[in-house]
């Protein structure tokens, strides 16, 4: 039974036109894999809108389809029917304009915390000189919190340093939509706080669109304007939505203290668990 057929009642939250352009349309997607069964549909009819500058954070259990959608608005999976656009662009394939940090940040392990970084800057300012693509690198590895290891090897990083430089890479790019497959999902509960203050710090002085899937419910919360909840596949669609309307910058504490925040958790777990 789903939440709306339980009749609990989506936590109130002042409706305030959001009046900022359309950044990402999904229109009517749907993918199909085939598979040696005959075609396997996991995601069907799906109608998602992004507004430009909004945080949104996608939950929905394991193998519903959510990081297909997002590596079909990466450009990286084949969209078997309807359309991506971003910024009024069709999605015919990858582009810089959309960046994206997977779980596991696949660095160069023999190059320097600077080169990785460097790597997607070339291409995306190939006219710059060296020392403004160093400057970017630069720029976004100190923001992450790694002015001190710019130059150090990735195989010397930790886990949480390496996702730092991957979540540096993707800022650098200056992409117009970020997307996070669980960044954060294979590190200590500590670092993962630490790694969700820096992202939100920088997501809030760029204004990027950005888009994350996350397990973690107070993850969810906490980053985003709204979360999104996709229902079971196959045919999976978002089956509901939820706008968080804590002001920002947000403070760990203050939410977690807020007398609504424990109304928008429970309205997330009943989806989840229902
Ligand atoms: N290349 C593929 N061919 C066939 N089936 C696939 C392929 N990739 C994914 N699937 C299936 O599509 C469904 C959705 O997978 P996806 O990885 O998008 O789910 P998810 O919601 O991100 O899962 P999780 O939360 O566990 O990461 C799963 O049933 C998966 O087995």
């Amino acid at each position: 039974m789903s939440v709306l057929e339980k009749n609990i009642i989506a936590p109130t939250t002042s409706i305030i036109e959001d009046t900022r352009p359309d950044m990402l349309v999904c229109k009517d997607i749907a993918k199909i894999y085939p598979t040696p069964k005959g075609d396997y549909t996991v995601l069907s009819d799906l109608q998602l809108t992004v507004k430009k500058g909004e945080f949104i954070s996608v939950i929905g259990h394991s193998g519903c389809g959510k990081s297909t959608l997002l590596t079909m608005i990466a450009g990286l999976n084949d969209i078997s029917k309807g359309s991506v656009y971003v910024d009024g662009d069709e999605v015919r394939g990858a582009g810089p304009d959309r960046a994206v940090v997977f779980q596991s940040p696949s660095l160069f392990p023999w190059m320097t915390a600077l080169q990785n970084v460097m790597i997607g800057v070339k291409q995306v300012f190939p006219h710059a000189t060296k020392k403004q693509k160093q400057d970017i690198c630069k720029y976004y590895l100190d923001k992450v919190g790694l002015g001190n290891d710019f130059n150090k090897r990735a195989s010397e990083l930790s886990q949480g340093m390496q996702q730092r430089v991957g979540i540096a890479r993707a800022f650098a790019l200056k992409p117009k939509v970020l997307l996070l497959d669980e960044p954060f999902g294979m590190l200590d509960s500590l670092t993962r706080g630490e790694l969700q203050d820096v992202l939100l710090e920088v997501w809030q002085k760029e204004q990027i669109t950005a888009i994350m899937i996350t397990h973690d419910v107070d993850e969810s919360i906490f980053l985003a304007d709204r979360v999104i909840m996709m229902t079971s596949g196959p045919f999976a669609k978002i089956g509901d939505e939820l706008t968080i309307p804590f002001e920002r910058p947000r403070n760990r504490v203050d939410i977690l203290e807020h007398p609504d925040y424990y109304h928008y958790r429970g309205y997330l777990m009943d989806f989840l668990n229902h």
